[in-house]
């Protein structure tokens, strides 16, 4: 494997609710916790529709696209690939209508971003988290 096929490009959202928290999501057969997001598809116009796609896929809410505010491209080991590195370009987001987890989502969770209670992916808790 090359190193770019180890690399794994997202876009991922941080949501928080009116008491700064912040929404994690775990995915089935995953440890830990993480951002709403994923990779990007070919058929996604940009970064947005990738992160609508997905908040779609996994929360059942529609991204409020005016809202969305760059926060931090960062890099990590991947969470739930070995030997593949995560790139991701992080996005500030308000969504609308009820946040619900759908099919691929084990478990939601809100978290205080300076003391999760929960186990969180190294993306989130080294690099995303400390900046909310
Ligand atoms: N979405 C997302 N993925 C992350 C984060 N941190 C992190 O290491 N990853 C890793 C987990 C996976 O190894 C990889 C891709 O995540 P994913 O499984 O959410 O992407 P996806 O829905 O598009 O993927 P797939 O199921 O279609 O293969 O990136 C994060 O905060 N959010």
């Amino acid at each position: 494997m090359s190193v770019a096929e180890r690399v794994i490009h997202i876009v991922a959202a941080v949501i928080r609710d009116a008491a700064g928290r912040s929404l994690l999501v775990r995915k089935h057969g995953a440890a830990v916790f993480q951002q709403p997001g994923g990779k990007r598809d070919p058929g996604d116009a940009d970064e947005l529709a990738t992160l609508a796609r997905e908040l779609h896929e996994e929360l059942g809410c529609e991204l409020v696209r005016d809202s969305a505010r760059l926060l931090c491209h960062c890099s990590a080991p991947a969470a739930n690939e070995p030997d593949h590195v995560v790139e991701a370009a992080v996005y500030m987001v308000e969504v609308r209508g009820a946040i619900v987890a759908q099919a691929e989502i084990a478990e939601l969770r809100w978290i205080d971003p300076a003391a999760p209670d929960v186990p969180v992916a190294r993306l989130s808790r080294e690099h995303i988290l400390p900046l909310l």
